[in-house]
């Protein structure tokens, strides 16, 4: 080889090497934490708006959404365009396979402690007959009773963790912390071992199918006793000192703190962020109205979840059944709060 040869030889050796090393960055740098990357592409969250989240600038001024309009029809999309799922807006003989292809695995979080605990044999054995039946599922059963933890047989490619945790003597305190335990079971576990993640209530049971058409970047559910309410009359936290304070000028859904899921990263931002501004409320010894599902509704406000799930997916036993919901998915069975709470 002549020496001007050798040289550009070498140089395309070395611009070779270069584009390996910046290929290899892009897939190993694209989160702090080390989430598992969504397959083929690199550096997604970059190259698609879309996963860097959607955000509503404080102050505007806008119109409500309606969930049923004045022709009594319910809406399909928000006014920033993510689906509404209800019945009939997604066909399962098509969805499934598309979503079979991606050999996703979703992680589901479920709380039980103190006396829910008689709420899992319910829980578990109506999800294994309806949730992502045919997909890899992951329960994470929280409790500070291991032992009440009922034997409920798995579908194929469910499998289930039981997390033992110390005990409350307050509800509000086991509700409010699914946050943080949320968080940091993202943090340990979740980032290599799952695509999504649900957090669920325990004190309901599934009546029908609850799949992949619930999947997407960031998902809430509507929640039942609030879809044809007015803007001011939704139960937001209303006092200034609170961080999950809204104004009553301000909001468009009411979700329910039943239901969070989503991609593992984003449900992350959710939890991480909630648990964040529940801390700086205790600090200053304030509990927003709704604990937990103040604090999510002020973030699903200003960070708009990319599907919403209706009202079919969060039903509640005590509600008569409207003509707009067709089936009833999941419902929160009517419970004596006497009996399971351990405080009023
Ligand atoms: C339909 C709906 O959206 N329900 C929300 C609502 O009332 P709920 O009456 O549905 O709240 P809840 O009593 O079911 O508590 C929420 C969850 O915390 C866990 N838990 C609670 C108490 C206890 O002693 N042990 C225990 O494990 C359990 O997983 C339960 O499902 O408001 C709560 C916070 O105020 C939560 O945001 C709920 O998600
Ligand atoms: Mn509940």
């Amino acid at each position: 080889m002549k020496p001007l040869q050798k040289v550009n030889y070498y140089l395309l050796v070395l611009a070779g090497l270069s584009f390996a090393g910046l290929i290899y960055l892009g897939y190993t740098s694209s989160s702090s934490i080390g989430f598992k990357v969504p397959r083929p592409c690199f550096n997604i969250a970059k190259k698609y708006p879309e996963s860097a989240g959607l955000r509503l600038p404080e102050g505007l001024s806008y119109n409500q959404s309606s969930v049923v309009g004045p022709d009594g029809k319910v809406a399909h999309v928000t006014p920033w365009l993510a689906p509404i799922v209800w019945e009939g807006t997604f066909d399962p003989t098509l969805i499934d396979p598309v979503y079979k292809q991606q050999n996703i695995t979703i992680a589901t979080t479920v709380f039980a402690l103190g006396k829910y605990t008689v709420f899992l044999k319910d829980f578990m054995e109506s999800a294994e007959q309806n949730y992502f039946v045919g997909f890899h599922v992951h329960y994470y059963i929280f409790t500070d009773h291991p032992e009440e933890v009922p034997d409920v047989k798995l579908g194929q490619g469910h499998q289930l963790t039981v997390m033992t945790v110390g005990s409350s003597n307050r509800w509000q305190e086991m509700t409010l912390r699914r946050m943080e335990r949320l968080e940091k079971l993202i943090e340990s576990r979740l980032v290599n071992e799952a695509d999504y993640v649900f957090s669920l209530d325990v004190d309901s049971k599934f009546y029908a199918r609850w799949g992949v058409e619930t999947l997407g970047r960031l998902v809430g559910a509507i929640h039942p006793g609030y879809f044809k309410t007015q803007r001011e009359h939704l139960p937001y936290e209303r006092r200034p000192e609170s961080q999950a304070f809204i104004p009553y000028s301000d909001g468009d859904y009411y979700y329910g703190g039943a239901v969070l899921g989503g991609a593992v990263k984003d449900v992350y931002e959710v939890a991480k962020t909630c648990r964040e501004q529940l801390d700086i409320d205790a600090a200053k010894s304030i509990e927003a109205a709704w604990q937990e599902e103040s604090h999510l509704n002020k973030y699903f406000l200003y960070n708009k979840p990319s599907k919403l799930l209706s009202p079919e997916y969060l039903w509640q036993a005590h509600l008569p059944q409207p003509k707009e919901v067709k089936i009833i998915r999941s419902c929160h069975v009517i419970k004596n709060y006497a009996a399971v709470r351990p405080n009023p």
